[in-house]
């Protein structure tokens, strides 16, 4: 099985060190989910992984392969997606347009139309707005435009920085059940999320960071016996961590 590992991974900015030897495994076909709170650096990491920040020190493999350093085209060649929060797509650009950019490593073009018409017919809501401009788009429709661009590479993993952020409940709901949908057809999901309650409902695996460092590893039913996590770090009260 297709596995992305983190070890002792060291990394922040300029002369602030933000992550202190972190290690974590993903695994495709699983949601792995990352909480912490504000600050500990969980953006860092996922940025740190997807070559979009020099690593001071660690490594991150793909199934043995090296990507320790490489810049963030090679990460993504390789199978890995960052999605930042907010989806990142291009504002004045259409949903068609952004989509292209998503495959614009596809030289043929006949062979990108075939991919963007994959991803379309999975996301029907967006066939209607092609030519829309997709910084016109709802919160929850831009999520589902950087879903789909990111698709478009066929990617092994995709690194989710709060896909919920700004979304109302029931886009929440709907985006976090489409990762696991994303898991359930194989690729690996790695999650940043801060509605933990929902998150360990899809959830095949869960790391807490604190202060930059491993606080917790575990899966998702047993993290409600630590109640100091739950309650002090990540904010859960009694009886609101049940993911059943
Ligand atoms: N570009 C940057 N330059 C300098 N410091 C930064 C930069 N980005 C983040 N930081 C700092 O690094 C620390 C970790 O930030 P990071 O965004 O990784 O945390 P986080 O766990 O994702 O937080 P949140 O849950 O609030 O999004 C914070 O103290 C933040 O202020």
């Amino acid at each position: 099985m297709t596995v992305l590992e983190v070890r002792d991974v060291s990394g922040g900015y300029g002369a602030v060190q933000i992550l202190s030897d972190v290690s974590l495994s993903a695994a495709v076909g699983e949601v792995t989910c990352l909480f912490g709170p504000n600050g500990c650096g969980k953006s860092t990491l996922l940025k740190s992984i997807a070559g979009a920040l020099p690593l001071w020190g660690g490594t991150v493999t793909l199934d043995g392969t090296d990507l320790t350093g490489q810049p963030s085209h090679k990460v993504l060649s390789q199978g890995i997606a960052l999605m930042p929060q907010g989806g990142g797509v291009f504002p004045g650009l259409s949903v068609k347009e952004n989509l292209r950019m998503g495959g614009y490593t596809i030289k043929v073009r006949r062979e990108l139309d075939a991919r963007i018409e994959e991803v379309l017919d999975e996301f029907p809501r967006l066939r209607e707005r092609l030519s829309v401009a997709a910084g016109s788009l709802s919160g929850g429709e831009q999520m589902l435009v950087s879903i789909a661009r990111a698709l478009i590479l066929q990617p092994r993993f995709l690194l989710f920085d709060e896909p919920s952020a700004g979304l109302s409940p029931k886009l929440t709901t709907d985006v976090l059940a489409r990762t696991a949908a994303l898991a359930e057809r194989g690729i690996g999901v790695l999650m940043i999320e801060q509605n933990i309650k929902q998150a360990l409902r899809v959830a095949d695996k869960v790391y807490v960071l604190v202060g930059g460092r491993n606080r917790y590893e575990g899966r998702p039913g047993d993290i409600n016996s630590d109640k100091e996590l739950m309650h002090l770090y990540l904010g859960v009260h009694k009886d609101e961590g049940d993911p059943q």
